[in-house]
């Protein structure tokens, strides 16, 4: 049977000794280069903590992070956990974003075994809504948000061309010369996955064969996890989109998860100058993450005057360690 769950405190991750299980269950998001992806990082360990989230979040972290961010992550309570880049087999292909290449890296999150269950989140992405409750779906599927094939970036795609989009799937029909519909597509942002070393050595054997498409990781993950794939209502990735291109489909007042990856939408670079960017819910959006992000009553107190035989807390010693299988140190056994 798995060992209990035990939550830890947001904001010192202390947990009491009467429990001696450790929790195997934390949140995970990605992290490269030394670019400004660092404060979506931080942003959303602030959001996690204003939500109450009862997990850690672990920065997988590829090595061009410098030094002096991954000690802002520590010292907002992340577990830096640092991890060699992916590639793809080839790379003779234009992705809709050049950068996606980076995002094969995101494997290797599979490998973290030390947690049976995770979710993992976009460094551009924050919660507003505590979602913990995600974790106790049940094992043997992935769960993620149904994509929008609306956009400019997805333009190179038959979807794109011929006006299909699975949102309403009535709207175009899909042609029949065209063999069978598409099937159902994630937005691979945010999704609850299990970490096995299995699926991992499998995925990455399989990355080996699969050439790689506009989408980088996220196609190759619908691939992958084509026939376990569960979707979760859009309320746990808005993907923003959806706002103007379906907004029939959306209620922000629900909405517990914003993505912010529409075009000139990410708070950290955002001007309002592109399209779609000055409607009155973005700009609210937009503000709404910059709260969070300058409250500084959400900074992690990494309180240290702790009762001998009390607790437990994670130090940033361990947060240092490549590896950490762990949130939080024990404290000496009394023998
Ligand atoms: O310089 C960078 C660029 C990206 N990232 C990380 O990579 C993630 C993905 O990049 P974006 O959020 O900019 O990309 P999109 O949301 O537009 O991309 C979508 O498609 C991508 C295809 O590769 C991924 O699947 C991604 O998770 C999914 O949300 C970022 O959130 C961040 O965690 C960095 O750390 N530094
Ligand atoms: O899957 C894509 C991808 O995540 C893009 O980066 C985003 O801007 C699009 O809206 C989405 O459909
Ligand atoms: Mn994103």
């Amino acid at each position: 049977m798995a060992p209990p769950e035990v939550p830890v405190d947001i904001f010192t991750r202390k947990v009491s000794t009467h429990n001696t299980g450790c929790s195997r269950r934390a949140y995970v998001t990605f992290l490269a280069g030394d670019g400004d992806y660092i404060k979506g990082v931080v942003g959303l360990a602030k959001g996690l903590r204003k939500a109450k989230s009862a997990y850690p979040l672990v920065v997988a972290m590829l090595p061009d992070v410098p030094d002096e961010h991954r000690e802002i992550l520590r010292s907002q309570g992340c577990i830096v956990h640092e991890i060699e880049p992916v590639y793809p087999p080839d790379d003779n292909i234009q992705y809709a974003m050049a950068y996606f290449v980076i995002n094969y890296s995101k494997l290797r999150i599979w490998n973290f075994e030390e947690y049976s269950k995770m979710i993992y989140l976009d460094a551009d992405i924050q919660v507003f809504e505590n979602i913990d409750h995600l974790f106790d779906k049940p094992d043997g599927s992935f769960y993620a948000v149904m994509d929008c094939f609306c956009e400019k970036i997805w333009s190179d795609s038959t979807q794109y061309k011929i006006g299909y989009c699975q949102q309403c799937p009535d709207r175009v029909t899909w042609p029949a010369e065209l063999g069978s519909p598409p099937s159902i597509y994630f937005n691979a942002g945010m999704f609850v996955f299990e970490p096995s070393r299995l699926t991992y050595e499998n995925l990455l054997q399989t990355l080996k064969i699969t050439p790689p498409t506009l989408f980088a990781e996220q196609d190759f993950l619908n691939m992958f996890f084509h026939e376990i794939y569960k979707p979760i209502p859009p309320v746990y990735n808005l993907v923003l989109a959806m706002l103007w291109q379906h907004p029939e489909k959306v209620n922000l007042d629900e909405v517990k998860v914003v993505h912010y990856c529409a075009a000139g939408s990410k708070p950290w670079r955002y001007t309002g100058q592109e399209v779609h960017m000055d409607r009155e819910d973005i700009k609210k959006l937009v503000t709404k993450w910059w709260d969070i992000y300058n409250d500084e009553s959400l900074d992690f107190k990494n309180d240290e005057s702790l009762e001998a035989g009390e607790t437990f807390t994670r130090s940033s010693i361990m947060a240092s360690m490549p590896e950490p299988a762990i949130s939080y140190i024990p404290a000496p056994s009394a023998a």
